[in-house]
């Protein structure tokens, strides 16, 4: 049997984020993909250029629409826009039988606003609650806790404020440390330090949403979580290593990259 994957996000024009970077990632790895559109983005390499969010009906009537009748064996999220959007959705992966891996997009890496600064607070005490794995980038960890993280080591201090929300594992990501690629998963017992080399490319366009959708599909294909996680860096280190340009700005990662010719791939 395929795993069936849901992604619940906004749709990126320019095809290297959000929904089509979810399902893209999916094919990639094996599971069926499916999504819940929750916002129409206009963006390309240059940034946002104009955002609109779907009324909370048209999320709703797509998630049950999806559940009801085919299943899930994960979900994953990413930009939800407002408030309204981020609670709406909570319910419904807590109604959910399946782990949820939540990334909490808050803006782009152009620096455009993908989230309401009135929706965080939706997001620490509803989205977080539900989640089996969020997965924050520092400015989000910042933005979510005040916790701001300048080296390596400020990362365990980070992790601790954001499971203090709920989620049963968090994922800081450390991409925009300088150095090594390093992320660090723990539930507040086990840690795992996921280190990979830098790649030397600016064309990381959809790194983070990549990386989410990957361990979902992970997730649903039975993997226990640290399992997961560690296979789905290695699929987005792959895919960064790999990225390439495309307009006039910054390019996305390869979510194809292991379909190329190439030695140990
Ligand atoms: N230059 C790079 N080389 C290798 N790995 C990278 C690089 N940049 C980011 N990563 C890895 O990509 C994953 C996503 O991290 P990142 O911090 O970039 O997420 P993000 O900021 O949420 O992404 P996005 O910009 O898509 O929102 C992490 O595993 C991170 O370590
Ligand atoms: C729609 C969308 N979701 C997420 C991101 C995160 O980078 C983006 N740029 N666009």
């Amino acid at each position: 049997m395929i795993p069936n994957v849901l992604t619940v996000a906004g749709s990126d024009s320019g095809g290297g984020a959000g929904i089509q970077a979810d399902l893209k990632t999916m094919l990639a790895l094996g599971v069926h993909g499916m999504s819940v559109v929750t916002a129409v983005t206009a963006q390309n390499s240059l940034g946002v250029q104009g955002a609109w969010e779907l009324p909370v009906e048209a999320v709703r009537a797509q998630y049950r629409s999806v559940v009801d009748d085919i299943g899930v064996q994960a979900v994953k999220t990413g930009m939800l826009a407002s408030a309204e959007l981020v609670e709406a959705v909570a319910e419904l992966i807590k109604g959910t039988d399946a782990p949820a891996v939540v990334d909490p997009v808050g803006v782009s890496k152009h620096g455009d606003a993908l989230l309401a600064a009135s929706a965080l607070d939706s997001v620490r005490t509803k989205l977080l609650p539900v989640a089996t794995v969020a997965t924050p980038n520092l400015d989000e960890v910042a933005q979510i806790t005040g916790v701001r993280v300048e080296s390596e080591s400020e990362m365990r201090e980070a992790a601790a404020a954001v499971l203090a929300y709920g989620p049963r594992w968090v994922l800081i990501k450390g991409g925009h440390l300088p150095g090594d690629a390093v992320d660090l998963l723990t539930d507040g017992s086990e840690e795992h330090w996921l280190r990979a080399p830098r790649h030397d490319n600016r064309h990381t366009h959809g790194t983070g949403c990549t990386l989410a959708s990957a361990i979902a599909a992970q997730l649903a294909k039975g993997r226990p979580v640290p399992e997961a996680v560690a296979a789905a860096k290695r699929y987005v280190t792959g895919a960064v290593a790999a990225g390439f340009a495309l307009g006039g700005g910054i390019g996305p990662v390869d979510h194809g990259w292991r379909f190329r010719a190439g030695p140990g791939r």
